[in-house]
């Protein structure tokens, strides 16, 4: 049985060894899970942050998401700089817009908002963004993000002017991530967005799993072990969370468990 390689492969020069694509990809193919929160820049603090490393090195997870739609005070790099003294957890960059990019994270997911119809949050940003992105050093995630009705109007929706995707059309979904896999992006997320009332379904997440082959990312709303454990068997490959952690400490401990208990399956299947 083939050992899985820990998502935190990175030398002596803080490099990572394999590309995240790579790492991703494999987890896909091996049905193993990956963790990741997100840290809104906004609503953290060194001595928040700090007592949050604390606790995730206790409580693994597998990636950070750094960003906010808005991002108000522009702290990225403070707290990706706080992030690397305590932990080698790689760091992939989240951004609402260009002035987002911070070259000290590993990378970037590359977001085109494909349940929308803003050129400008399908490829508008881009352009600006391409010669920054190419300086950087990032590797650049391109992802189909889609943004999915949670109950509530989201900040994403809100800032860049399209509708999100209704919550029980699965299949509007499914022919949404085909179109954007098809195009060549090479990771697809489904969003609720920040602290939704209520997450993407499973019925949505299994009709997307069952049409695209690259990796899936899910968020929004995911606050109980409950929630991230019914998104990862729907197919998820990747479960993003925020609001439920920066709200509810005692939720990393459960989430990680729940991963955990997933991963487990596949290492001794
Ligand atoms: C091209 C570059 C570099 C940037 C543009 C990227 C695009 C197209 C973004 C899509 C639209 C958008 C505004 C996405 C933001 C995604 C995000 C970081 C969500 C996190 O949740 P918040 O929206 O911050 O929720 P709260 O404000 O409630 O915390
Ligand atoms: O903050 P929460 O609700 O966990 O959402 C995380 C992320 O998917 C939002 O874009
Ligand atoms: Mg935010």
């Amino acid at each position: 049985m083939p050992s899985i390689q820990p998502l935190n492969p990175q030398n002596s020069t803080n490099k990572l060894q394999s590309s995240l694509l790579t790492i991703l990809r494999d987890f896909r193919r091996t049905g193993r899970k990956a963790f990741a929160v997100l840290i809104d820049p906004d609503k953290t603090d060194e001595n928040g942050l700090f007592s949050l490393l604390a606790r995730i090195n206790v409580h693994p997870v597998d990636l950070f998401l750094v960003g906010g739609s808005l991002v108000t005070d522009y702290v990225h790099k403070e707290v990706i700089a706080t992030i690397r003294k305590h932990s080698q957890i790689p760091i992939i960059l989240f951004p609402g817009n260009p002035l987002h990019i911070v070259s000290s994270a590993d990378a970037i997911l590359l977001l085109s908002l494909i349940s929308g119809r803003n050129p400008e949050f399908l490829i508008g940003q881009h352009v600006i963004a391409a010669p920054l992105l190419k300086k950087s050093g990032l590797e650049i995630l391109s992802t189909g993000y889609m943004v999915v009705d949670s109950g509530t109007q989201t900040t994403v929706s809100y800032v860049s002017g399209t509708m999100p995707l209704p919550h029980d059309k699965p299949a509007v979904a499914a022919c949404t991530a085909m179109a954007g896999e098809m195009l060549g992006l090479q990771l697809m997320y489904l969003d609720a967005g920040s602290g939704a009332r209520w997450p993407v379904s499973p019925e949505m997440i299994a009709a997307v799993r069952a049409v695209v082959d690259v990796p899936l990312i899910v968020g929004g709303g995911l606050n109980s072990g409950e929630r991230a454990y019914e998104a990862l068997k729907a197919g998820a490959d990747m479960i993003v969370v925020g609001n439920g952690i920066e709200q509810n400490p005692d939720l990393l401990p459960q989430l990680s468990a729940v991963v955990q208990e997933f991963n487990q399956s596949v290492v001794q299947a």
